[in-house]
């Protein structure tokens, strides 16, 4: 029941940028944006399950850094029982939409809220905005 994403920014020290991605299935959820990630499957840790998606998703490799702190040890709460944890990251490569997503767009932190995010990530939306502001 984990999801993991990665918050891809420009830089890991100095973040000016984060990339949003808008989802075009399933249907209830197209439209809406999101971080890049998906389900962790039997088998897989948490980190090669990030690094699977992301490779499938915008084919880019990723250099890693820190969780976001999450409210519970368990990560973020979405639907149901599904709980998820992020990762800041960098992209390697340019990111592309080939799988799930039909538009990429980096956003300043003060226009994280400029798109329609997923209704599960207003807040974490908000603490993220709240560290790239922080500095
Ligand atoms: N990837 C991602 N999923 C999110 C976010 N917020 C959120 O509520 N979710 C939900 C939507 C989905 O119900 C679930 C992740 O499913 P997914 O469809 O991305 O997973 P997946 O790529 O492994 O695809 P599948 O096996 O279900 O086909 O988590 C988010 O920021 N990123």
């Amino acid at each position: 029941m984990t999801v993991v994403a990665a918050l891809l920014v420009d830089d890991l020290v100095r973040p000016t940028r984060l990339l949003a991605a808008r989802r075009s299935a399933p249907p209830e959820l197209a439209g809406c944006w999101e971080f890049p990630g998906g389900k962790v499957e039997p088998g897989e840790d948490l980190v090669q399950a990030l690094r699977r998606e992301l490779r499938e998703e915008l084919g880019t490799e990723l250099t890693l850094g820190d969780r976001l702190p999450a409210p519970h040890e368990e990560g973020w709460p979405l639907t149901g029982a599904w709980r998820m944890h992020l990762w800041w990251a960098v992209p390697q490569h340019r990111p592309e939409p080939l799988e799930d997503h039909d538009a990429l767009r980096w956003l300043a932190p003060e226009d994280l809220h400029s798109v329609p995010w997923l209704r599960t990530n207003v807040a974490i939306v908000t603490a993220v905005a709240q560290r790239m502001l922080a500095g």
